[in-house]
């Protein structure tokens, strides 16, 4: 069965590797996507990308991603500590998510350690740098139980 992965990264990351190397590195969003891509071929899966810096566009993408895509990995930046917008979107759409931070949100500021995702998320990836998307890569391809689709 093939699998199709979406990947979704939120406000500002369009800017990743662009400043602030020693929290988020220096590897840009461009080529964390193409290094999924990569991967994804390497796993026989599907991968599709998008990034947003507005709410409601990632809301929007989750939502027509219903039936549509086996897993969800996600990346949803400062989003992740105010979105319930996002939290009922990911539930509605019933499908499996991973949490993905680059930098280790426990180790900053207080307000960047609640999350309105990660008690639904089959996994919750930080502090790994860029690596964490690999990570939830090959976590969502190989080990994340998919439901099958009719
Ligand atoms: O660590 C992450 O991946 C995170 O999701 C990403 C965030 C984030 C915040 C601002 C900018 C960026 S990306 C960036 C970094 C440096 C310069 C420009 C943009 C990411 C934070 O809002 C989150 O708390 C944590």
């Amino acid at each position: 069965m093939s699998r199709h992965i979406l990947l979704i990264n939120g406000p500002n990351l369009n800017l990743l590797g662009t400043r602030e190397p020693a929290t988020y590195g220096s590897t840009t969003l461009a080529d964390v996507e193409s290094a999924a891509q990569e991967q994804a071929t390497a796993l026989s899966v599907k991968l599709s990308t998008f990034q947003s810096n507005h709410e409601g566009a990632i809301v929007d993408r989750i939502q027509a991603a219903r039936g549509d895509v086996d897993a969800i990995i996600i990346n949803a930046g400062a989003y992740t500590h105010t979105s319930v917008a996002i939290r009922d979107a990911l539930l509605g759409v019933e499908t499996p998510f991973v949490e993905i931070h680059v930098s280790n949100v426990h180790a900053r500021e207080e307000f960047r350690r609640h999350s309105y995702l990660c008690d639904k998320a089959a996994a919750v990836i930080c502090g790994m740098g860029v690596y964490g998307y690999t990570a939830a890569l090959e976590f969502a391809a190989k080990h994340l139980k998919i439901k099958a689709r009719l």
